[in-house]
């Protein structure tokens, strides 16, 4: 065996209490949208991020995604390992699992290993943000939330930064949940038992269910709402009526992603306008006046850029010790 010149340094294990203490959201907001523009640039963005892997676990109704990334330019460089099984929900454990794998890119050796389902819900929703500062109404007054899980708690402290609702509605298909988070979420959220109730007058609206059929219906939607569609990430599931996802400006996180996995996109035959890095970049218009939707199935870059942050603040923390 060669010998070692320097000792390995071992990797370090981030829970999920530490990343939501460690990762600044605003700072998370600006990193993204940041990142979101190198992705689209094409090459020159340094961005390396394949479609990911999903593989079915049928038998179990479950799958397992593989969504490694790199950026160039945030020298930050990861893989995600996370799986969706629907059906934990009725048993009541957590229906996305993982952990994120942390390299330093200049030597490929493992630093850190963090919990993916505080991640994952995190930068989902900050996404969803930066989507909804570019698409929506800066004056948007009334949020729904239809789905009551963890990406509708991260989908309104995510959005709180940027909008200041007067209003939060909540659906969820058992009322039970939707009414425990709007009792969570302070005095201007309510729960409603009707999604066309919910969604009447809104100016945001977060599709943020598991629903494998349309949920939300064209006619009931305001024009010039925006919505953040971020549930139906297989290819045959919808959360989005068909008639809805053909009538809006549509928007994406990722062109090759979406059109390979999104079933509101791929049943519907609706057409891609633009990524939302196209809109950061200035290279595609943000139609905001117009009724609006982001699709977003989920990136690898979203998991690199988050963990960067988590694992660059842990550090510096460690250095002040
Ligand atoms: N686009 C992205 O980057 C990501 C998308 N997701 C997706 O976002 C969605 C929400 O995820 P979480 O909040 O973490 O899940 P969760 O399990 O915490 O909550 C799911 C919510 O959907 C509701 N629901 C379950 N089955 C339903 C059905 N058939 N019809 C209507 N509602 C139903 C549940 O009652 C609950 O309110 C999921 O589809 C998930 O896979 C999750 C992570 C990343
Ligand atoms: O991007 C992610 O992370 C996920 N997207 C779809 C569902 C599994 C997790």
């Amino acid at each position: 065996m060669a010998t070692m010149t320097t000792q390995k340094v071992p990797f370090v294990f981030i829970d999920e209490h530490e990343v939501e203490r460690l990762l600044d959201k605003r700072d998370l907001l600006v990193a993204m949208e940041t990142a979101f523009g190198h992705f689209s640039e094409g090459p020159s963005g340094g961005v390396v991020q394949p479609v990911r892997t999903m593989v079915p676990v049928q038998d179990h109704g479950g799958f397992l995604a593989s969504m490694p990334g790199y950026s160039q330019k945030g020298q930050a460089l990861a893989t995600k390992l996370v799986t969706l099984y629907p059906n934990n929900g009725k048993k009541g454990l957590p229906t996305h699992n993982g952990y994120v794998f942390v390299f330093d890119p200049s030597t490929g050796i493992i630093k850190a290993v963090v919990d993916a389902e505080s991640v994952t819900a995190i930068r989902t929703a900050m996404a969803s943000a930066v989507a909804s500062k570019h698409l929506a109404n800066p004056k948007s007054k009334v949020l729904a939330l239809l789905g009551a899980g963890v990406q509708a708690e991260s989908h309104y402290d995510a959005l709180r930064i940027l909008f200041d609702f007067e209003q939060i509605r909540i659906w969820s298909r058992g009322s039970e949940r939707a009414e425990k988070l709007a009792r969570k979420l302070g005095p201007k959220a309510k729960a409603f038992s009707s999604v066309q109730e919910t969604v009447q007058g809104a100016d945001i609206i977060c599709t943020v269910t598991l629903a494998t059929s349309p949920v939300l219906m064209k006619d009931w939607v305001k024009p010039g709402a925006h919505i953040n569609a971020v549930g139906a990430t297989r290819p045959t599931w919808q959360e989005i009526d068909p008639e809805l996802m053909r009538h809006v400006v549509l928007y994406a996180d990722t062109r090759d992603a979406c059109n390979k996995e999104s079933g509101d996109i791929i049943i519907s035959k609706a057409q891609i306008f633009a990524e939302i890095g196209e809109v950061i970049n200035k290279t595609k218009p943000a139609q905001w006046q117009e009724t609006t939707l982001f699709k977003s199935v989920g990136m690898a870059l979203e998991d690199v850029v988050a963990t960067n942050l988590v694992y660059e603040k842990f550090k510096l923390e460690k250095s002040k010790m």
